[in-house]
């Protein structure tokens, strides 16, 4: 986990020497005598950095460093040199060198700088990797993570129903990612127009109709979602009398505006729900000529324990990104840590692992990995930026609504997001 290292020494017993004190450390080491025996290992994708030695028979550290920087100009090349080398080893460093060591160098020392350059280096091989993914992909590849069999057949589904344009209903139980397929399919199939979320679930039976048809406060959803996409989430806490109302809105593909004119609708309705709505068609809560019109096409999120396979790739990619999003550096990983990601059974799925991730790299990990490497104010500060993000979240980035709910004064909140680097734009609706 902590990386590689190409170590190159003309000396055994230094190679020998250095070799088991990196080792020890737990990097993997790869071991040459020559600058020809240690170029073919040189590559751009090189997953760790090179400590090699200045002075080497035929071409010497410098030539290797020229080498390595022309390979890859952002491959951490470490100097070893002997006494009358310094002043030759910090002109170095304006060729490109990472850092020089004089020998004989304390062990403590070599890992220091080398877990420095390796963390380094990751980091930019992280940024290329995303930026790789970014340029590639189409919006299913670049926010649906998870070479599993399950998520690699989510991701054609969103395609084929993005290119369909029927309605959508998409089930799973809780943090499957069902508002994030939503999100993708509107992306192929509406990108830059509106997506309108409606959490049913959240709104008394009032509010859905205000939410939906409109009141004095502004036009309803459907109206805000023309052009683009309706997202229905917790569909099943629809009252029923809302129910009728909506099916006749999907049928006629109408509503009325504020003047009481008739508006035809262009939109894509995607409905979410945890729930069987069958079984509450048979109990008399959800109606059986609703669930029929929006299952047009539907889409099944699979629990994350029934993919075993993206638990440990999804926790480190939640890892980098809480990292990236708290500036904290990811803590490295290690099979300890990953163990008992697997053996979880992940009730709260894939949004559980998420918390999980943005708690470890915070210091608050369960297992105490990595406790104590993080003040408490830091801490603190996390918990409480978690807090107002999902208050956040939850309201659609309504202020006053998240406000209510953490039972905090307007300008306290301010305060907060401000000092905390919230960004409120990402929690906004569009066209809400
Ligand atoms: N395959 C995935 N790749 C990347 N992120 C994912 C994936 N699946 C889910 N997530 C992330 O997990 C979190 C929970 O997902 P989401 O909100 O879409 O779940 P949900 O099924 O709508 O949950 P709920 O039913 O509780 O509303 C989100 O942060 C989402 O981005």
């Amino acid at each position: 986990m902590s990386g590689a290292v190409l170590l190159v020494d003309d000396e055994k017993p230094v190679r020998d020497a250095l070799g088991q004190t990196l080792d020890l450390a737990g990097f993997d080491v790869t071991r040459a005598g020559s600058f020809i025996e240690a170029v073919d290992h040189l590559s751009r994708d090189f997953a760790g950095c090179v400590v090699t030695d200045v002075r080497m028979p035929g071409k010497d550290g410098f030539e290797l460093l020229a080498r390595a920087t022309s390979t890859d100009p952002d491959l951490p090349v470490i100097l070893l040199t002997g006494e009358g080398d310094i002043p030759m080893a910090v002109r170095a460093m304006a060729d490109g060198a990472y850092d020089f060591l004089e020998k004989p160098c304390p062990p403590r020392r070599l890992v220091d700088v080398v877990t420095r350059a390796n963390t380094a280096r990751r980091l930019t091989l992280e940024n290329r990797a995303l930026k790789a993914r970014l340029a590639a992909g189409d919006a299913a590849e670049r926010l649906i993570l998870g070479a599993s069999p399950q998520m690699a057949a989510l991701r054609d589904a969103c395609r084929r129903v993005a290119a369909s344009g029927a309605d959508v209903l998409i089930t799973g139980a809780t943090g499957t990612g069902k508002d994030l397929a939503a999100r993708v399919i509107h992306q192929l199939a509406r990108p830059n127009q509106p997506f309108v979320a409606v959490n049913c679930g959240l709104l008394t039976a009032d509010m859905v109709r205000r939410t939906l048809f409109g009141s004095d406060a502004g036009p309803g959803a459907f109206l805000r979602a023309d052009g683009g996409t309706l997202f229905l989430d917790e569909v099943g806490a629809m009252p029923l009398d809302q129910q009728v109302a909506l099916l006749h809105v999907l049928e006629e593909r109408q509503v009325t505006d504020r003047d009481g004119r008739p508006q035809r609708l262009d939109l894509r309705v995607i409905s979410a729900t945890h729930e069987d709505l069958q079984a509450l068609v048979a109990d008399g809560r959800f109606r059986a000529d609703l669930l029929y019109r929006l299952d047009v096409v539907r889409v099944e999120l699979p629990r994350l324990a029934d993919r075993p396979e993206d638990i440990a790739p999804l926790f480190r990619a939640f890892v980098e990104e809480a990292a990236r999003r708290t500036a904290f550096d990811a803590p490295p990983l290690s099979a300890d840590h990953v163990a008992p990601l697997l053996s979880h059974d992940w009730p709260g799925n894939v949004r559980e692992l998420r918390n999980r991730a943005d708690r470890f790299v915070v210091g608050l990990d369960p297992s105490g990995a990595q406790e104590g490497t993080r003040g408490l104010s830091d801490r603190l500060d996390l918990v409480e930026r978690a807090l107002i993000e999902e208050a956040l979240a939850r309201h659609g980035g309504q202020v006053s609504a998240a406000c209510a709910e953490l039972q905090l004064p307007r300008k306290t909140f301010y305060d907060k997001v401000k000092r905390l680097g919230i960004q409120l734009d990402r929690f906004r609706q569009r066209g809400g």
